[in-house]
């Protein structure tokens, strides 16, 4: 399998940078502020309780990886954001508006698991497809999905089928199909989890980058401590069930430009070990 150069997507997103970087200045710190969110399931069986009060402040441009054991409420915090699920009790609010407004406002792009592309669509129309449903003409459309496949190395790949693709190819449409909308959020759920090792170094490169260049606030769901240290500015460590916020390690002290060579270094090290000891000291169950 060959990769573009990850430079090439540094090049083919600096014309777009000064303006996003432009338009996020004029906004608000804060992109999600959530206090005392708590999120119970009615099940037939007993209710569960996925998130217990969590307080949680994502700033604009930062990177934030969701680490924690299986069924901590990872993903339901992440759909809360989205606001594919509706908390039980607190407040949640996404860049000043409520979850339903900013999802009315195309303000997040959503990157699943499994990449969830059409096969009877080709590459560029799956990526067209937000933008059909948006009403956007024909001829924009087709311009804006190839700035984002461009974006995410794929140009030459337009007129493919995704079956005609890898995995970690696919999944870049669907960062692509993501990006469509120029959201200011990116909520992605372990976009990489289902790939080979070396495939993942590849696109967690490929996806730092794409995040300096875009300034966009990413809020990343990974179980690899690996990948959420390269990757973060900052990382939530959540407990097993009920989901609660056990630490929010910085990553100041790791250089925002990254190589995937950091992973040596000893402060790559220390913010894993943290990590490490937070998801140790959670591990009880408790409900
Ligand atoms: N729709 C639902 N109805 C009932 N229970 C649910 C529902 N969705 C999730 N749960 C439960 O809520 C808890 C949190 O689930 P969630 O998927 O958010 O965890 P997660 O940390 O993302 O897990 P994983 O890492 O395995 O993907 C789990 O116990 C799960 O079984």
């Amino acid at each position: 399998m060959t990769f573009p150069n990850p430079l090439d997507v540094r090049e083919a997103t600096a014309s777009r940078q000064g303006s996003d970087r432009a338009a996020s200045s004029a906004k608000s710190s804060v992109v999600v502020e959530a206090r005392k969110l708590s999120l119970v399931y009615p099940t037939a069986d007993k209710p569960v309780t996925a998130l217990s009060e969590v307080d949680l402040t994502i700033a604009r441009g930062d990177f934030v990886s969701l680490i924690g054991p299986s069924g901590c409420g990872k993903t339901t915090l992440l759909r809360v954001i989205a606001d594919l699920e509706r908390p039980t009790s607190g407040h949640i609010v996404i860049e000043g508006m409520t979850p339903e407004q900013a999802r009315l406002k195309r303000l997040y792009g959503y990157v699943f698991q499994a990449p969830a592309l059409y096969p009877w669509r080709t590459v560029e129309r799956n990526v067209m497809l937000p933008l059909e449903i948006m009403g956007i003409a024909r001829a924009e459309r087709q311009a804006r999905a190839r700035e984002q496949l461009e974006r995410v190395g794929l140009s030459g790949f337009e007129r493919k089928f995704p079956w005609q693709l890898s995995g970690g190819m696919q999944q870049r449409v669907s960062i692509a199909r993501a990006l469509a909308l120029q959201p200011d959020l990116l909520l992605m759920d372990e976009p990489f989890g289902a790939l080979d090792e070396i495939t993942r170094d590849h696109l967690n490169l490929h996806l730092t980058q794409l995040w300096r260049a875009t300034g966009k606030t990413c809020v990343f769901v990974t179980h690899s401590i690996a990948e959420a240290v390269f990757l973060s500015t900052r990382i939530v460590v959540m407990s097993p069930r009920p989901g609660r916020i056990l630490d929010v390690i910085d990553c100041d002290s790791l250089p925002r430009e990254r190589k995937l060579e950091i992973r040596e270094s000893p402060e790559f090290a220390a913010i894993a070990h943290r990590v490490r000891e937070g998801l140790k000291e959670g591990h009880s169950y408790d409900d």
